[in-house]
This record gives structure tokens, sequence and C-alpha cells, in this order.
């Protein structure tokens, strides 16, 4: 059925004119939403049987805000002429400055324009527990319908500030505290209650109030320099290298000196400059690839409806284990956790509990739910409990056979319909299921440390999996608040695989002479929260030297065989975990660069033997972040080439939640294209042809970069799923 989109008006016999609009799933300001806003306002205003206005959403949803869409047409044709004029002549001049009082009539969410509508009208009437927000900053953009000027008329500057800057919202109840909403009704008065409160407005029973020329609860100049001073302060730590936050700060100062209207018209101009900025670019793209990972062909669209997950069992209460079991229990979900004698089965609800209390502690959790989580847990040694399970995720250390005899027992004591998944980050699905008869409800559930905060999710499915197990595992995804991204099978998956050169590409720079903790800083001035050496401290070195292998039986032709993890290991150094690596690790303070590991990096380059002549390279910061991240590129490129991925944007996801690259880079895919497939392409052939075959270009970056094609365009390849 094709979505009814428009603005209406009905005009009652009361003289009440309610403008509602149409556009589904959220009322987004589309650019006929727009027009027609003007259209219906420009109406109300001069007919003669309209006293008051009404403006609402339909579907029970008031205005998700913008239309999204505008942003990225803008990015890809960097034409602004596409953006509608509305600060001014909608929003103040047709609305706000009306002589017929207009009034709110919110449900649902009124989030970013929406908002800002809202706040253009002379009162807000609310159902309960609506969405109130203004998360422009998310998008690497400004409120630009006034936003940045009503909210700190209306809840004040600190409150304002501090919702902007975090891109916080709140409740239709806390609106109401704080002087954001004028009234809160049950959804089947709201209409009639927006209604009257109109009309006694137009008959002076209610004060006709015009929020830009409010200045109640702003305070004095020097209050409000004082309370900036910490907003800026805020920014700065919160988002360094967001313009957007520290741009907005200025724009909400220039009204606060000059007033609102001149704060609207800054707004507007500072808008249209970040609008084309590399950060909005890179956020709107993740807003939409976000999206996209929930559309999967052949899943998704098969008609299909996801069963009920109540009861999920976890096997091994390790690190990954205990945290994939938190996260199911903050939802709600009975879990059932496996180990194979009392003291590890007790190790693991002990870390469950920890896990559980740490977000107590940090605010993130009432007491009641941690209560309500915990009552869920069953901790077990033997297989009763899993005749009534709907899911098994296996979560034991990485070896073959163990699991597969795992699997073996699994396919016995299930019930047919349980799933049974797999949180391996290595071993191939096949090879675990392969004693089994139970290959289609056989899958990947990929979790990422520490499994109860990260959220991105894995789904891997081999040739086998059936539609069905994907659709299911992908709802159980979205109900732990986890983003599930359906991927192929093979050797570290999406994430991993694309990834793994990360390390090596350090290390080689390394083993070059270049020092290791200048790779650190340069790489988290890049924006990732974690230069390579650091994180292999945090994941253990232990691990590493145990998964190469594996890489390196099939992904040999490219892997730099370092052994400077090997002579860590051996001077005593494990990482986070023992408390010394590349750093030092000491509680309560932050992790100290160890200036005694140099003299293993030393005895490592003695072993490789690769600096040129003998002497350390000299490389620019540049240099470094194409040493490490365009081999990684490279790989990027093959997972795309393989099919691994259903589209490009869902590794582009896959690499913000699972690898934290910054998401205002809009992931490894978009930034490489933002960057140009021939530039990366010419700078890894030099690469290869000084250092070796470690960089050397990919088949499919050479085709892109030959054929001038984004990296992002797939042709229909060799897919996996
Ligand atoms: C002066 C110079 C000139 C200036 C002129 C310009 C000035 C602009 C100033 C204002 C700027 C803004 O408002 S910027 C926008 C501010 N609003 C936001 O950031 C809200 C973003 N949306 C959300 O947070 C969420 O979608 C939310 C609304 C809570 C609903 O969440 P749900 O989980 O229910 O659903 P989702 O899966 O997220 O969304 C359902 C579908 O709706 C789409 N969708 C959601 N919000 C959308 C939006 N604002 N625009 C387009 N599409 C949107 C999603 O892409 C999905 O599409 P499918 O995947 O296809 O189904």
């Amino acid at each position: 059925m094709a979505k009814k989109i428009g603005v209406t008006m009905d005009v009652g016999n009361d003289g009440v004119a309610v403008i509602t609009i149409s556009n589904p799933p959220v009322n987004s300001l589309a650019s006929p939403i727009i027009a027609g806003l003007k259209e219906k306002f420009r109406d109300a205003n001069q007919r003669n049987d309209v006293r008051a206005i009404v403006l609402t959403g339909n579907n029970g949803r008031f205005c998700g805000g913008f239309d999204i869409n505008v942003f990225q047409q803008v990015h890809k044709t960097g034409d602004l002429s596409v953006m509608p004029e509305v600060s001014v002549d909608l929003v103040c001049n047709l609305m706000e400055d009306s002589r017929k009082p207009l009034v709110a009539a919110v449900e649902g969410l009124a989030l970013g324009g929406g908002l800002e509508l809202a706040m253009a009208c002379h009162a807000r009437v609310s159902a309960p527990k609506a969405q109130l927000g203004l998360p422009e900053l998310t998008l690497g953009v400004i409120p630009g319908f006034g936003g940045t000027q009503r909210l700190p008329r209306l809840v004040g500057l600190a409150k304002a500030t501090d919702m902007i800057l975090l891109s916080k919202s709140i409740s239709s109840e806390e609106g109401q505290k704080l002087g954001l909403i004028d009234a809160l009704v049950p959804p089947g008065e709201l209409l009639s209650t927006s209604r009257k409160w109109a009309l006694d407005i137009a008959d002076g029973r209610k004060p006709f109030l015009r929020s830009l020329h409010r200045t109640d609860k702003i305070g004095s100049l020097s209050e409000a320099r004082a309370i900036l001073k910490n907003s800026r302060q805020l920014a700065k730590k919160i988002a360094p290298k967001m313009p957007q936050h520290h741009a907005v700060i200025e724009v909400i100062e220039e009204g606060i000196v000059h007033g609102g209207y001149s704060g609207v018209l800054k707004e507007a101009e500072v808008f249209r400059q970040l609008v084309l900025s590399d950060t909005a670019k890179g956020l709107v793209h993740v807003f939409f690839a976000q999206r996209a990972t929930s559309k999967v062909p052949n899943v998704t669209d098969a008609g299909l409806k996801p069963r009920p997950i109540k009861k999920v069992a976890v096997i091994g209460g390790g690190l990954m284990g205990s945290g994939i079991a938190t996260a199911l229990l903050l939802s709600n979900i009975r879990v059932v956790l496996k180990e194979i004698n009392p003291e590890y089965l007790m190790k693991g609800i002990k870390t469950v509990e920890g896990n559980i209390k740490g977000l107590v502690s940090r605010g993130k959790l009432t007491q009641d739910k941690a209560g309500k989580a915990l009552s869920l847990l069953k901790g077990v040694l033997d297989y009763t409990e899993f005749k009534d399970v709907d899911m098994v995720i296996e979560a034991v250390i990485e070896n073959i056979q163990l699991k597969q005899n795992i699997f073996k027992e699994l396919e016995k004591v299930c019930p047919p319909h349980c799933i049974l998944a797999s949180n391996t980050s290595t071993i191939d699905l096949n090879v675990i299921g392969e004693k089994t008869n139970s290959k289609d409800r056989i899958v990947g559930a990929h979790f990422f440390s520490p499994a109860h905060l990260m959220t991105l999710l894995e789904i891997v499915r081999s040739e086998n999996t059936s539609p069905q197990v994907i659709l299911d595992l992908m709802a159980v995804g979205k109900a732990i608040k986890k983003v599930p991204v359906v991927v192929g099978n093979c050797i570290g998956f999406a994430v991993n695989r694309t990834f793994f050169p990360y390390t090596q590409a350090a290390h080689m720079l390394a083993n070059l002479g270049v020092d290791l903790f200048r790779i650190d800083s340069v790489i988290t001035s890049f924006g990732l929260p974690l230069g390579p050496f650091q994180l292999g401290d945090l994941a253990g070195h232990g691990i590493g030297l145990a998964v190469g292998p594996i890489y390196a039986k099939v992904y040999g032709d490219r892997m730099f065989r370092s052994p400077l993890t090997e002579l860590l290991l051996k001077s005593g150094r494990n990482g986070k975990i023992n408390g010394r690596g590349y750093y030092i690790y000491e509680k309560g303070s932050k992790p100290k660069p160890d200036p005694s590991v140099l003299s293993v990096v030393e005895e490592s380059r003695k072993l490789t033997n690769i600096m040129p002549g003998g002497k350390p390279i000299s490389v620019t910061d540049k240099e470094i972040v194409e040493m490490i991240l365009f081999p990684v590129v490279n790989e990027a490129c093959r997972v795309l080439d393989e099919g691994v991925v259903i589209r490009a944007s869902d590794l582009d996801i896959a690499s913000v939640l699972g690898m934290s690259f910054p998401s205002y880079r809009g992931g490894i895919v978009f930034w490489a294209d933002m960057i140009g497939p021939k530039y990366i392409y010419e700078r890894l052939k030099e690469m290869s042809e000084t250092y070796g075959s470690f960089f050397k270009p990919s088949r499919y970056l050479e085709e892109r970069a030959t054929k001038g094609m984004p990296l992002s365009e797939l042709k229909s390849s060799r897919s996996r799923l």
C-alpha cells in the first residue's frame, strides 16, 4: 500500500484548525511536508472561520524531525538549495508570530525539527511517555529550526545545553516538570485538551507565550556565561573532534548576548556550514547504514515471523559467556548458565553479578531491575535444563574437538526447534556442526567483549543455516539491544578478518623502527579509542599468539610474521590481565607506557632485520595512518569481493560498533571512499614495492581504482550469503 504523505487541515465548528502531519513511519519533515505546513498555516492564518490552531502528527507520533534523507541528498550533490528555508518564514513568521494561537498536541515522539516546531507553538500539550529531544548533533549538524534558541528559553540554559550536547531525550513527564510541556493528558484527551487550550489563549484565559521572546529562564549574562563555560568544557571532553558540539555553543551564546532572533539567523548560517562537513557526511551515513542492517534479503523479506525466545542456555561461564548471559538477563530472558565444575560455575555467576552490580553503581540500572535480572539466572552442571530451551549459545574455548562434541550432545538434549549458536570467533561453523544432523539450525552468534556493553552482534550464517534461524537470532539481538549484522562464514568473519592487518601493520612499523607509543598516539588522534598496541594489551597477548596460526593458515600470503608477541610473552608481559604489556596497568591509574618494553622491541627488530640499511625509517603521522589503515581497507575489499557482507555499509557499521572505528568517519569503507580508491591503491602499491607483499593491493581495490568506482558499489559477486 502506498504511504499516505501530506499535511491535512480540519477546521471544527469550534473555530479550531487541526493541522496533521502524515509521513509514516515517524512523520519526518520531508520537503512536501514542509511545503504542506507552510500552505496550511498560511491558510489557517487567513481564514476567518479559524480562531486557533492545533498542530499534531498522525498515528501516535508527533514528528521524528527533519527528513534525514535530504541531508544525504545534499551530501551526494553538494547542492544546498534542496534545504528548505524554514526557520524564519515558517517557524518564526507563520507559526510563532501568528496572531492566532497555536498549540502542539504531542504524542509518541517529538525529536529534532519535530520538537522545534512544537517549541514554536504557544503551548504544548502531551500524552504520557512521549520522547522529546534535539538529537541533531548525532548527525553532525545542529538544530536548524530555532531549537538552539527556544529550548534554553523554555527549560533553562543549563538543562538545554546538556540535552543538546549529549543528544539526550527526556520524557514528557520530565518535560512537564521543566516547563517544556504545559499539560500532560491521556492520549484519548490529547486533541480535545489542545483545542480547548488554544481557544483559552484566543480568549485571553491563558497567556499567549512566544518562546523566542521569553527571558525568564535565561538568567543574567554573567550566569549564562558561567553555564556556557561549563558547556564548553563538556564539549571538549565528550566530543573533542566534533565541530558541531563547539559550534552549537557559539550559536546559543549569540542568542543570549544579542537576542533570540539574532540567534536564529546565526543558527541557520552555521547549520549550512556544518551540513556539508565530513563529520555530517560520516554520521548521516552511519544512521542509515545501521538501519539497513535489519534488511536481509531472503530472510526479512521472506514472510517469516520471529519465534519467541524465552529461555536460553549459555555454555561456558568465562568472560564471553558471562557477558552474553548478562545481556540476555538484562532483557528479561531466562538464562541457564552451564559450566563443567562448581568452581567454574560459581566464578561465572559471580562475573554476571559483578557485571550487573557495575551497571547499578554507575547509575545505569535500578536495584529493582538488577534483582529481577539476577532472579532469571540458573547455574547448572549438566544438560537436564536444556530440554526446553529455545536457544543455546556455546561460548567455550576455541577448541574444535570440544565444540564438535558439545554440538553433537546438544542435538540430543535440546528440543528440535532449539537454535544452536556458537560464539566462536575463528572456527568454521561447518566444522563445528560436522558431527550433527542439525546444520540448518547451527549459526554463529559472535559477540564482542565485554558482551553486555558492546553493541555489535555478528550473526554468522553458513550455507546451511535456515532463514528462520537467522531471523530468530536477529530478533533476539534486537531484544537485547544489540545491532545484529548478518555475515558470511570465513575465518574472522567480517570484523576480525577486516582488522587482522591492523595489528600486523603496527608490528611491521615497529619492526621498521617506528616508536610504538607514537603509533598508538597517532591512531588515537585519528579517532580510534585505542592504538593497536594498547588494544593488544587489552585483548591479552596469549590470545594473539593462539589465533595467529589460524589466520596464517588461510591468509598466509599477506601476513607479516612478527616475533614481537612471542617475545613479549616470554618477558612475562601478557597485557592488562597481568598488569604488564607495552603499558603498565595499575589499579586506579591510566595505563602508562613502559619504556622497558623497548628492549623487547629491539630484540624483535634484530630478528626481523627489515629496517632498510639497519636504520629506523622516517615517517610522517599521515604515513603512519596510511600504513596501518590502508591494509585494513585492502582486506575490507576482499571481504566485499567475497560477499562476506550483504552490503558495504554493513561493514561500516561492523567496524564502528565492533572496532570503535570513528563513527564520524562513517566506517572503514565509507572513509576509504572519501579518500578515494585510486589514492589508496597507489599508496599501497608504493608500500608493497618498498616493504613487501603485505601491502600488495587486492584485485578488488585495483579494479575499483582503475575504473574510478567507489569501493562501496558492489557488483553481484561471489556471495557467501
Ligand atoms: C537554515 C538552513 C536550512 C535548515 C533546514 C534544515 C534544518 C533541519 C533542522 C532539523 C534537523 C533534524 O530534525 S535532524 C533529525 C532529528 N531526528 C532524529 O535524529 C531522529 C532519528 N530517528 C530516530 O532516532 C529513530 O528512528 C526514532 C524516531 C526514535 C524511531 O526509532 P524506531 O526504532 O522506532 O525506528 P527506526 O528503525 O529507527 O526508524 C524507522 C524508519 O524511519 C526512518 N527515519 C527515522 N527518523 C527519520 C528521519 N528523521 N528522517 C528520515 N527517516 C527517518 C528510519 O530510517 C527507518 O527507515 P527504514 O529503515 O527505511 O524503515
